[in-house]
């Protein structure tokens, strides 16, 4: 049996999915394809709408689900084409979904977290094991359910000299913090690009600040920074982990409110801070011996925001996980590549000293090929 998986992602920031064919037998995990595809912008716009209450929900996202499935399909196929590989090689296809609520722990005391994604269609369409769903096994034990990142970042970035830090920044930002002692901590940070594109988006029309370029023609606004960082989830202890549910607009606009007339390169500005400063502030708690911070995610492509990181984590050398072997845009993809070979074996996916989940589990569901 091959040793080969491949992991889909479509994250927060909802800009499509990123796809990893991944091989495990060596002694490191080896990313040998990568392929990404943008969401048809009529799915985008759908995925979206799904992440807030409205009409006929269900029927809705059971749709959605399966023209998310075909799209992850067409990604798996560009990568067995690029590698010339059967369908029959791949082991298991560790398969995200769409995160629609994310309320752990909420309502009544275990609360729920929902991938949308129709894991049946694409074990149907590839002919390959899908392991899905891998997210509520953490929460029914009493976890937040992410993030799951931090024990594969263990894996492959974890060092016996120093405690390394790795910062995702997707929609929504988290940190590992991987010991020297092989002490994994981990936490959503808050805010990623979620409010940046949103910002952009409306203001020019395009889906992201392309390097950074916008905000920094633009001045940060002190008071409207001051009043971002209020926002109590930021000073709450770990664990914890947080979505759309809160960064949202409206959240948004609820601060702009007393900067109605403020200039919207400003404010592209004080988001883009707003994702530095709330990122520095967990990196500075955690930071002991480290020598670098490892920044993955798109936000890594981000100059102006890679600019603000350094400039407040001064001790730290920021670079993007490239640097360490890895592309930032692969990592997250090549995570749930690893959580399905986890799931195979029947090997525990989260990290109870990460989610407070009351032990280490067997994380998703297995649709057999
Ligand atoms: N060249 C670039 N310049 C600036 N920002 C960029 C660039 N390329 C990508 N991004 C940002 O990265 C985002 C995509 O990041 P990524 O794919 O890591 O997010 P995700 O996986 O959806 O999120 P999450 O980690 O929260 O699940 C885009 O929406 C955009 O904001
Ligand atoms: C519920 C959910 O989808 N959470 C995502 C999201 O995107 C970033 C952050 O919030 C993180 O907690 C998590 O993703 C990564 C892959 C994780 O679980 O490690």
């Amino acid at each position: 049996m091959s040793d080969l998986y491949i992991g889909l992602m479509s994250g927060t920031s909802l800009d499509g999915i990123d796809g990893v064919l991944a091989d495990f037998s060596g002694p490191r995990m080896r990313v040998t394809h990568h392929a990404s595809a943008a969401f048809a912008p009529a799915l985008r716009a759908e995925l979206l709408a799904l992440n807030t209450p409205g009409d006929n929900e269900l029927h809705r996202a059971a749709l959605a689900g399966n023209a998310l499935s075909r799209a992850y399909a067409e990604v798996v196929q560009a990568l067995l084409q690029r590698s010339g590989l059967p369908a029959h090689a791949i082991r298991a296809i560790g398969a995200h979904g769409q995160t629609v609520r994310h309320r752990p722990q909420e309502f009544d005391g275990t609360g729920y977290t929902l991938q949308l994604l129709n894991p049946a269609l694409l074990a149907e369409r590839t002919g390959i094991t899908v392991v899905a769903d891998l997210r509520s096994r953490d929460v029914a034990a009493g976890g937040q359910g992410a993030p799951l990142v931090p024990a594969f970042h263990q894996g492959i970035f974890g060092r016996p000299d120093e405690t390394v830090l790795v910062l995702n920044i997707g929609g929504i930002s988290n940190l590992s913090v991987l010991g020297a002692d092989g002490r994994v901590l981990g936490f959503d940070c808050g805010p990623g690009n979620a409010l940046m594109d949103h910002w952009c988006q409306l203001h020019t029309g395009q889906p992201f600040d392309r390097d950074g370029a916008w905000a920094a023609t633009g001045q940060v606004l002190p008071g409207l920074l001051t009043s971002l960082m209020q926002e109590p989830f930021l000073h709450k202890p770990p664990p914890k982990s947080t979505g759309r549910d809160l960064f949202n607009p409206p959240w948004l606009a609820t601060h702009l409110e007393p900067f109605g007339h403020a200039n919207p390169a400003d404010v592209q500005a004080t988001l883009t801070e707003f994702t530095a400063t709330a990122c520095s502030a967990c990196v500075d708690s955690y930071k002991i011996d480290s020598k670098t911070l490892a920044v993955c995610g798109g936000g890594a492509l981000n100059a102006q925001l890679m600019r603000r990181l350094q400039a407040l984590c001064p001790s730290l050398q920021v670079v993007a996980t490239d640097a360490l072997g890895l592309p930032a845009l692969q990592v997250e993809a090549a995570a749930f590549a690893w959580l399905a070979r986890q799931a195979m074996h029947q090997a525990p996916g989260n990290l109870p000293s990460v989610t407070g989940a009351a032990g280490a589990r067997v994380l998703g569901a297995v649709y057999p090929a």
